[in-house]
């Protein structure tokens, strides 16, 4: 069973050949982490997964009912206070004002903003902050499925670790279903039932690996475990590992 799956999908930036036959899989209630390094086409995919760019080829089978995104900006409106943000999506869900205000409360406390909070214009809150209204925003119209183009890389650690717990808690306790695209195979070993790696000219997936247990139940050690381990052992990610030395040399 899947919800989400890609065929054959390859892509081309004008003439230049970004994405070719990358096949991916996305299965009810899993989560994964799409890693890469920078500029091997990882934010294209995704963006062609969600509708937002028409591939040069291949075919997308959607199985879900209502998808959100989180970008690296939260992309919040300056003019709206965070509530009004929050309201905007629903307003065009046609979602009625009383239940709208309910809605409001729910998503708000899911992502631990309180009322005060929640009067703020963007200009007022933290970058966290922001990024917990455009989660709350995306879990507002209930979606069963959510696109995570690198949410968390613009905030410090600690902030990215209690970013990376509210989707563990919101989006694998809840049962739904997601794409996270990342560089860091921490963040992906922290998150996801399942790590797939594109190529670095984004020439297919290279190859997969699924975590045994679940997000929720993975300690730090385990996480720190399991990437030393990847990193060292395993080739598929040794390769992630030399292209961004390379990079960085
Ligand atoms: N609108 C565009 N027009 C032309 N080239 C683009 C466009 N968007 C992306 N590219 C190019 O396509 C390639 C893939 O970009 P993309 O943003 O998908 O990679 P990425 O793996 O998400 O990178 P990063 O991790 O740095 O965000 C890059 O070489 C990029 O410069």
């Amino acid at each position: 069973m899947t919800v989400l799956a890609l065929n054959g999908i390859g892509h081309a930036y004008l003439g230049r050949s970004v994405l070719d036959d990358v096949d991916l899989r996305v299965a009810p209630g899993e989560i994964v982490a799409l890693v890469g390094p920078s500029g091997c086409g990882k934010s294209t995919l995704v963006h062609i997964a969600a509708g937002l760019i028409e591939p040069r080829a291949g075919r997308i089978e959607r199985d879900y009912l209502r998808h959100a995104m989180i970008f690296q900006d939260p992309c919040l409106m300056p003019w709206a206070t965070a509530a009004g943000n929050i309201e905007y999506v629903l307003k065009l869900a046609r979602v009625p004002r009383r239940q709208r205000t309910r809605r409001i409360s729910e998503v708000a406390a899911q992502v631990a903003l309180d009322g005060q909070d929640l009067a703020k214009y963007p200009v007022e809150l933290s970058g966290g902050m922001k990024q917990r209204v455009a989660i709350a925003r995306s879990l507002a119209v209930r979606p069963d499925f959510i696109y995570f183009d690198e949410p968390f890389t613009a905030l410090d650690v600690a902030l990215r670790r209690r970013m990376q717990d509210l989707v563990i808690s919101t989006c694998v306790c809840g049962r739904l279903s997601g794409l996270f695209i990342t560089h860091d195979l921490h963040e992906a070993a922290r998150i996801a039932h399942r790590i797939a790696v594109l190529d670095t000219r984004g020439h297919g997936i290279l190859g997969e690996r699924r975590l045994t247990d679940e997000p929720q139940s993975r300690d730090d050690a385990a996480v720190f475990r399991w990437v030393q381990s990847a990193l060292a052992d395993d080739p598929l990610f040794r390769h992630i590992h030399d292209v961004d030395e390379r990079q960085v040399a």
